[in-house]
């Protein structure tokens, strides 16, 4: 079972919300492994609060960064050096969702991003969507990457507002399935997060 990494196309997409949905539908097992910034308010913390289940192990990230930027700007402000030798897969038996940070190309050091980090990991990419203007281009900037790399791609998830034309453009260039569509939520709840899990298929 390879785990499952929740990229996206950019940052503030909604990795965290998606995550949490699949954290809980699939009961799984959750690792952010880089945090920069927001440590009291962290993306690990969000996904445990958001979850009912309690069979889901949360990881301790292996970088905790005090400044809220790129993981290779926050590391060089905390004077520490990211290697990707320094993330080890945590072991489970269980289904393992990891969030990245920001998008794909976001780099941890001046050599290495987080693509990089997927490719270490063995992992299979769950992409999310947003649609906004500008986001087509991102979108299929970051599915050419993956498939550039022979990344095995789950699939997509659009998170938010609909956009019909964006949808289906998308789709019809990439020819990738859709995990699923999150509406936009009025509050992200428990509650609402336990809903979303029907709304997401894997
Ligand atoms: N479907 C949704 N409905 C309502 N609010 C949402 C939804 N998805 C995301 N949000 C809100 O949008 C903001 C950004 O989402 P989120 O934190 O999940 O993004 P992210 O991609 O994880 O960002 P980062 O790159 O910082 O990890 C958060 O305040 C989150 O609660
Ligand atoms: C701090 C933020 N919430 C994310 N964790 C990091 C986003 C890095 C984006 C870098 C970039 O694409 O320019
Ligand atoms: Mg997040």
């Amino acid at each position: 079972m390879k785990p499952l990494f929740i990229s996206g196309i950019g940052t503030g997409v909604g990795k965290t919300v998606v995550s949490a949905v699949l954290v809980e539908k699939l009961k799984a097992d959750y690792w952010k492994p880089v945090q920069s910034g927001d440590l009291e308010n962290s993306d690990t913390l969000t996904v445990k609060s958001l979850v009912t289940n309690d069979k889901s192990n949360f990881f301790q990230e292996a970088f905790r960064l005090t400044q809220p930027f790129s993981p290779h700007k926050s590391a060089a402000l905390d004077n520490i050096e990211i290697k990707l030798n320094d993330f080890i897969l945590p072991e489970t038996k269980n289904h393992l969702v990891i969030e990245g940070a920001g998008g794909l190309m976001v780099p941890l050091n001046n050599q290495d991003l987080i693509i990089d980090l997927i490719q270490k990991l063995n992992a299979t990419v769950i992409l999310v969507v947003r649609h906004y203007l500008g986001s087509i281009n991102h979108t299929m900037l970051s599915i050419e990457a993956l498939k550039n790399r022979k990344i095995d791609i789950a699939g997509l998830v659009f998170n938010g507002n609909s956009d019909e034309f964006s949808e289906s453009v998308i789709l019809e260039q990439s020819l990738l399935p859709v995990v699923g569509r999150l509406p936009d939520l009025p509050s992200v709840t428990k509650g609402e997060i336990a809903k979303l899990a029907n709304f997401i298929e894997i």
